[in-house]
């Protein structure tokens, strides 16, 4: 089959050439595996150089910034964005402008958007409508994952297409969403097979949807229609499940496997197990900013607005635990990304679920404040240094969708994708100063240390003194490479685990290990919920190790949340 690709919108001259030389000076520069002092000098948004000031001339006409007291890192990469997405009935607030201006401003320069075709439509038409959307409006660099929402001789030819012409190197399919997206294991298999002759990368949303197809239409039946019954639908070993089952079904056609949103401590688990147990090749784990951030405490707020605002699949998992066994799994290579799954909506979209949980439109803000909660729950909380900081939100997804190092590192020769970090001031999260194009912030008022000052993309200084200063349409479509060195060396036995950085000098970030995880410690900080069926007909919920009788939501207490008694499914509302 022949193809033509579609013209695509040039990006103005003005725009290209803003900026060209800047100096950076007395910062320390942080990357996934050291920092140090040292200068970083760009021209036409490249980095020319890093090293101290004695070894650099800098010519006249040079903007120059002082990074005394701030971390010189690489600009954020964000692996997960659902912009302009028509999902639920309602279409995705933060479009591509909004989205990526709202990620410079906190810090990120590359995001990476999931083309979602429809079932029956042409992969490759829709890769084609996502440019077209995508490429006037984006702010800074970005790059696509195409989803494969159905399986079929045409889709499976134009896989390789996407891969050998129009820049794709991964998919995601999905174990949930059963009769929109869901997947059976059969072509679930196909698939997998397909993006390994490709040398491609498969992603995964792990959920089984069978089951959550079941516990839903037992919830409505029962009265539970607020979003609540969410989480209630879709517990902890609903997606521990898939996430096994998945890593089975990858391992059994040698497939590299990436875990998109891993939610809950189960599914956490899951995967940092499945890594060990295949010697950390294959397999990879993404969490989300929302996870380590916020709780699924919230879906129980009696106001529907402020519930259903955080409702998003996997869950927020209602165990307030959560965010900080998910950071500690980060710290220990059991998972290797941060991703927002930026996909917000407004109240009256939300509304669409009053009276029956399943409609509420699914997706939470997260690209704007990904950095600073990483920061804050993590570095500042002591469990990541600021090296692995840099790999979680940058390098590591660079490394795996290869876009490495032109992407996710501060050095000679990599764009001049920059962000100049203040850990000693902090600012606050609010939907009043937000840049996002939502009327909602899960984060709201959560004071972060750990201030992106000033951001470059390209070279181009887009954030300042608190202004963000963005141009439309300066981004550029990154073309994805297929068979990254970082996955496919190991995975091919060319390099050992520990040592696949992809130059074959130092150990990498992604395959690092999970050596030091202890499986039955982190498998008794688990909580299981009963089968919904039985949670239905009694408020006693003994399970687990930290049984106690609670109600059908399995929370002990939540300030606002409905006062459960026996099976009654009453709560009002605002
Ligand atoms: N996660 C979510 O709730 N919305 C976006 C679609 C997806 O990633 O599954
Ligand atoms: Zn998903
Ligand atoms: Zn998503």
């Amino acid at each position: 089959m022949s193809h033509s690709p579609k013209p695509v919108k040039k990006v103005p001259l003005h725009l290209q050439s803003a900026q060209n030389r800047v100096y950076i000076k007395n910062g320390q520069v942080v990357n996934d595996d050291g920092m140090f002092k040292a200068d970083v000098y760009i021209e036409d948004g490249i980095i020319k150089f890093v090293g101290p000031a004695s070894e650099i001339n800098v010519p006249g006409g040079v903007r120059v910034i002082d990074a005394t007291g701030r971390l010189i890192i690489p600009g954020g990469i964000d692996p997960h964005t659902h912009f302009q997405f028509e999902f639920g009935g309602a279409v995705s607030v933060d479009d591509f402008y909004h989205g990526t201006r709202a990620a410079v401003a906190g810090g990120t320069t590359t995001i990476i958007d999931f083309v979602m075709p429809n079932k029956g439509e042409s992969l490759i038409d829709a890769y084609h409508k996502w440019r077209s959307w995508a490429d006037p409006k984006v702010c800074c660099d970005y790059a696509l994952h195409v989803g494969v929402t159905w399986w079929s001789k045409l889709v499976s030819d134009e896989m390789k297409i996407l891969c050998q012409e129009l820049g794709i190197n991964s998919y995601k399919m999905f174990m949930a969403y059963k009769g929109l997206y869901q997947l059976n294991d059969s072509d679930m298999l196909d698939s997998l097979e397909r993006i390994r002759e490709l040398g491609a990368l498969a992603q995964v949303h792990a959920e089984n949807g069978d089951i959550i197809a079941k516990n839903a239409g037992k919830l409505l039946n029962a009265g539970v229609t607020g979003p609540e019954g969410h989480e209630m639908s879709r517990q902890e070993e609903v997606e521990a499940e898939a996430v096994h089952r998945a890593c089975i079904l990858a391992h059994q056609v040698d497939c590299p496997l990436y875990v998109v949103h891993v939610m809950g401590k189960s599914a956490g688990i899951e995967l940092a197990r499945a890594r060990r147990r295949y010697n950390n090749r294959g397999i990879y784990g993404e969490t989300l900013a929302a996870a380590l951030g916020t709780d699924g405490t919230h879906c129980h707020n009696n106001c529907f607005h402020h519930a259903a605002a955080h409702i998003l699949s996997p869950p927020l998992r209602s165990d307030p635990t959560t965010p900080e066994f998910m950071m500690r799994l980060l710290a220990n290579d059991g998972l290797q990304t941060t991703g927002s799954d930026n996909c917000t909506f407004n109240k009256e979209h939300k509304e669409l679920g009053k009276g029956n949980f399943t409609k509420i439109p699914n997706g939470v803000n997260g690209v704007e404040d990904r950095m600073s909660v990483v920061w804050e729950k993590g570095v500042h909380a002591g469990i990541l240094d600021p090296c692995r900081f840099v790999a979680v939100t940058s390098t590591n997804a660079a490394k795996l969708f290869n876009l490495y190092p032109q992407k996710g590192r501060i050095a000679a020769g990599s764009d001049a994708d920059i962000v100049v970090w203040n850990p000693n001031v902090t600012r606050t999260i609010s939907k009043d100063t937000h840049h996002h194009n939502c009327d909602f912030n899960i984060f709201e008022g959560m004071v972060c240390h750990g201030v992106p000052e000033i951001v470059l993309v390209r070279g181009r200084v887009c954030v300042e003194d608190g202004n963000v200063r963005v141009a439309e349409g300066f981004g550029r479509f990154l073309s994805t490479p297929v068979r990254t060195p970082y996955i496919y060396d190991v995975l091919e036995g060319k390099v050992p685990a520990e040592q696949s950085n992809g130059d074959g000098k130092a150990a990498g970030g992604v395959n690092g290990g999970v050596k030091s995880l202890n499986f039955d410690a982190l498998q008794k900080e688990v909580t299981y919920q009963k089968p919904i069926s039985h949670t239905l007909l009694s408020s006693a919920y003994d399970v687990g190790s930290q049984a106690k009788p609670q109600s059908p939501t399995g929370l002990k207490h939540v300030d606002g949340a409905r006062n459960m008694q026996e099976s009654t499914f009453s709560i009002s509302r605002k």
